[in-house]
């Protein structure tokens, strides 16, 4: 398939341009007189928040951001807590989900497996191939917690790369959301006639992964400073193209390891405020993961390091850790189990299948319960209240996406914990006044991360993205908490302090890429930290207004 480029109409001569590419200015005499740039922001503001549903606001932002980048990113930077919920998650969800019938004009590459044999072709219609930096590559199989979206699943793509935008100064003309069409197994899209996608079922792991290793080779040839971040791939292809392509090109999967730094990081801040109230030492923490696919398995997989950087061996790491899935507690006597739930399958219990979560919770007795499961409500009231009756300080992290599908809400975890829980979502919840006292949710989304991540091995020109890159983002994120974050209880930064914390985190990012001699920027080598800083801060985009 090649892509269609917009037809765009100035002074009668048509041109062809693909957004983020803001059209040019209009000639004198074209807008009105007053037509003031700081002014019009307002308007703009004033005209969003005039609508009442989230998905309008979604739709007049993209028509913003198309039309004037400057000001969407001059407004998203100035009200991060009240954009992020409309570009991202929850409200992309919703995009997504109506992607077919809400389309209005490109903005990204659909690369679909028709095109096998000629993606090198397909790449080279991408207009501004030698800007290219970083790409957010989806195949639609997963899309948050909502299943498989097929080519529905490109606003990820682009909703994430607006946060490498906003969030760590990545230049607009530098980013490419690309959306894979390997077919799709939502019978719902197929049989709908305004999908945009192939109508047919994806196509065979075997047949996948020669697609893949073309794209990715391609990729390479075309856009040779490209750094690629893939998202929402299903489980089992999550792991699969990792682990084929982080040796040979420089990508990451957001997902297993962005997620694994950002709760990484959360963890650390709230396990040190648990033991403090309960005396338990850091290394005695016992973790109940609820979900087992590529974000629960990504995040104990960084877990792991938050054990060994506390002294212990990666055995005795690994024993803190327990995995339910949708069958029940998981251990290695239950019977076939797949490739990556293996390593953490319990040898101790040998017992009937464990299935009720309080059940497994009364078995396992855990300091905190992480949520990864995309089932809504899982965490009930009495899970909430067992949590609470074992620990003074109960550290509870539902982290599915979007909203709806959270295991909990912070209301009822506040509740019934009776204000105690040290709480991360992966969507935003409203804070709660609670007995006179404010309290604050935290987001442990992977969206602190990645802009950082992403800047600091852009940067760094990292020919690989290396396990030590990504353990750098999580302490840089967790480090970076400011005394009055601390005091007010918070467990990630505010969200309004991202750019500062994505310098933190990219300067963390280059050490670690040095360290483990990957990068390719040797001028980097000899700054000191905080000329390293200064100069991460210098090489972010500003929008113009
Ligand atoms: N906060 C963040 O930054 C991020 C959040 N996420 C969210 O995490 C969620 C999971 O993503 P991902 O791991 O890729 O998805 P998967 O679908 O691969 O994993 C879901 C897991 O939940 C298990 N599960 C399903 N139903 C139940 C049940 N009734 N009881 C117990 N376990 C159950 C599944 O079990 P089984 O294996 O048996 O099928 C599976 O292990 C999504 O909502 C996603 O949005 C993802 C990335 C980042
Ligand atoms: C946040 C994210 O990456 C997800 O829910 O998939
Ligand atoms: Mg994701």
């Amino acid at each position: 398939m090649t892509i269609v480029l917009t037809p765009y109409w100035s002074n009668g001569v048509q041109k062809l341009r693909m957004a983020p590419q803001p059209p040019p200015k209009p000639a004198h005499g074209l807008t009105p007189p007053a037509l003031d740039g700081s002014i019009h922001a307002l308007r703009c503001l004033a005209q969003l928040r005039s609508k009442d549903k989230n998905i309008e606001k979604y739709i007049y932002l993209t028509q913003l951001k198309d039309a004037d980048p400057d000001i969407f990113y001059k407004l998203c930077l100035e009200n991060m807590a009240e954009f992020t919920p409309l570009i991202y998650t929850p409200t992309v969800g919703d995009a997504c989900i109506q992607f077919s019938q809400n389309y209005r004009r490109p903005e990204g590459l659909f690369i679909s497996y028709k095109d096998k044999g000629k993606i090198g072709s397909v790449l080279k219609n991408w207009p501004r191939i030698n800007e290219a930096r970083i790409s957010v590559v989806t195949d639609g199989s997963r899309i948050l917690g909502l299943g498989d979206l097929g080519v529905n699943g490109m606003p990820i793509s682009i909703g994430k790369l607006s946060l490498y935008i906003a969030g760590a100064g990545i230049r607009p003309s530098s980013t490419v959301p690309i959306c894979l069409d390997l077919g799709t197994n939502n019978e719902k899209f197929l049989e709908d006639p305004l999908y945009l996608g192939l109508r047919q079922k994806r196509v065979s792991e075997a047949e996948m992964t020669e697609f893949m290793d073309e794209f990715m080779h391609e990729m390479s040839v075309l856009f040779p400073k490209l750094l690629i971040q893939f998202e929402d791939f299903a489980t089992e292809k999550a792991f699969l193209y990792l682990e084929r392509f982080r040796e040979k090109y420089p990508l990451f999967n957001d997902d297993i390891q962005g997620t694994g730094a950002v709760v990484l990081s959360g963890f650390l801040n709230a396990a040190k405020l648990s033991s403090a109230a309960s005396g338990l030492l850091m290394t005695a923490h016992r973790i109940l993961f609820f979900g087992a696919g590529s974000a629960g398995v990504g995040v104990a997989m960084q877990l792991m390091s938050f054990f060994t950087l506390q002294g212990l061996s990666v055995q005795e790491a690994r024993e803190r850790i327990w995995f339910v899935d949708s069958q029940g507690m998981v251990y290695t006597a239950r019977g076939r189990l797949a490739e990556h739930k293996k390593y953490f399958a319990r040898n101790d219990y040998n017992g009937e299948p464990m299935t009720d979560l309080l059940d497994i919770l009364d078995y396992v007795k855990p300091t905190a319960l992480l949520g990864l499961s995309t089932i809504s409500g899982a965490f009930s009231t009495e899970v909430l209240q067992t949590m609470a009756a074992l620990n003074p300080r109960p550290i509870v992290f539902p982290l599915s996406n979007p909203v709806r599908l959270s295991e909990c809400s912070f209301e009822d975890a506040v509740v019934n914990t009776q204000g105690k829980v040290l709480f991360a979502s992966g969507s935003p919840f409203p804070e709660i006044d609670f007995d006179g006292k404010m309290l604050y949710p935290g987001q442990g989304n992977n969206m602190y991360i990645f802009p950082g991540l992403g800047m600091g091995a852009i940067l760094s020109r990292a020919s690989s993205v290396t396990d030590s890159m990504v353990e750098a983002s999580s302490l840089g994120l967790a480090n970076s908490l400011t005394p009055e974050e601390h005091a007010m209880g918070l467990l990630y930064p505010q969200v309004e302090r991202i750019r500062e914390i994505s310098v933190a985190i990219a300067t963390s990012v280059i050490r670690a890429a040095q360290k483990a001699g990957v990068d390719r920027s040797p001028d980097l080598r000899s700054m000191s930290d905080a000329d390293l800083a200064t100069f991460v801060a210098s090489k972010m985009w500003q929008p113009q207004v």
